[in-house]
């Protein structure tokens, strides 16, 4: 295992047994809440991944009355652009695709079944490293509850463009993306070498007052972490989400990011183009507690008596509590998730 800054390079495809690996990712999981995915290609073929990339660009730089028909999210404030696919039925896209896409659906819909394969493969190496009891479903317990029924997975493809160099922008104030912490149970995140901009608030900074202002201690995510030079493609970055970290009573750390622009180089920065991938569970499941002694073993979680959520109702309250005041009942499709 390889370490970058604090966040740790681990290779689920690699020589390590799959107790050693399962070891790892938890306590990346425990400590960071963000875990590098070394990527040769064994998950999820690199060519897919820079077939993904050359269509979100063709996407982002085709005309705006082709791309407004397909419902891009906005958060105001920030300077980016996304575009939202939720979980495809048959092989078909359950929203218009533009003219760019329209062509693509196939590919669009394998590259959903990449991510969500290999959210399967992290949360099984999950419930190995939590022990979960074996006769309660052991290294199934999380991923049987990621498949079988419609979920809030959702690919996104995002554009943050560059600022043009005559224009007002403020590069202490403006953000790409503003601080947040994702819904789900993990999200996969794909970067592209020189375009960088992640920064985290690594879990044992962040002080009760949650200050995720300027003066927080916002450290940088390299696209590219050391050893990972040679890789064919850069590392694939997984995240804990809200849903995971409540689940697991916080011993996984949904931990909070934002993506800023470069700080040196030219002004206004390069475009920047990231694909993430938001996992959860299927929606009717009910967030039980986790039979491990690790997680038993901890404070917090379902007080005796309270009827455990499901996963629906986790990913509702999350939204509700960000669009507040945005939030209009029945629209929850649109958002999905952040
Ligand atoms: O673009 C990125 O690198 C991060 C995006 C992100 O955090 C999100 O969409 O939730
Ligand atoms: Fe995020």
């Amino acid at each position: 295992m390889e370490t970058s800054g604090q966040i740790p390079v681990i290779d689920i495809s690699g020589p390590d047994s799959e107790a050693e690996t399962a070891k790892q990712l938890i306590d990346a999981a425990a400590t960071h809440g963000f875990v590098y995915i070394k990527n040769q290609g064994k998950d999820i073929p690199v060519e897919a991944i820079e077939n993904m990339f050359n269509l979100s660009k063709a996407f982002f730089t085709s005309p705006i009355e082709e791309k407004e028909p397909c419902k891009i999210t906005e958060n105001i404030g920030d300077f980016k652009e996304a575009m939202n696919f939720g979980e495809f039925v048959d092989g078909k896209a359950q929203q218009p695709l533009s003219p760019a896409l329209v062509d693509h659906e196939a590919e669009l819909d394998q590259f959903h079944k990449y991510c969500h394969d290999m959210m399967l493969k992290i949360l099984t190496l999950f419930a190995i490293g939590l022990k979960i009891d074996q006769e309660a479903g052991g290294s199934e317990w999380f991923s049987s509850r990621h498949q079988g029924g419609p979920s809030g997975c959702t690919l996104r493809l995002l554009h943050y463009p560059s600022i043009p160099p005559e224009s007002d922008y403020q590069p202490d104030v403006d953000i790409r993306a503003g601080a947040h912490s994702d819904y789900g149970s993990i999200t996969l995140l794909f970067q592209r070498p020189g375009q960088p901009g992640l920064e985290i608030i690594p879990p044992e900074t962040r002080t009760k007052e949650r200050n995720f202002g300027p003066t927080a201690a916002w450290t940088p995510v390299p696209v590219i972490p050391p050893g990972t030079e040679n890789d064919p493609s850069p590392p694939i970055l997984v995240n804990i989400g809200d849903l995971l970290s409540h689940w697991t009573k916080n011993y996984f750390k949904s931990t909070v990011h934002r993506v800023v622009f470069p700080k040196d180089g030219k002004r206004g920065g390069e475009d920047r183009y990231s694909i993430a991938y938001f996992g959860h569970p299927v929606g009717s499941t009910v967030l039980v507690p986790i039979p491990s002694e690790i997680v038993k073993s901890l404070d917090g979680g379902n007080a005796n008596g309270v009827k455990a959520m499901t996963a629906d109702e986790h990913l509702m309250n999350r939204l509700k509590a960000t669009y507040l005041g945005m939030y209009r009942d029945g629209e929850d499709e649109k958002v999905a998730a952040a």
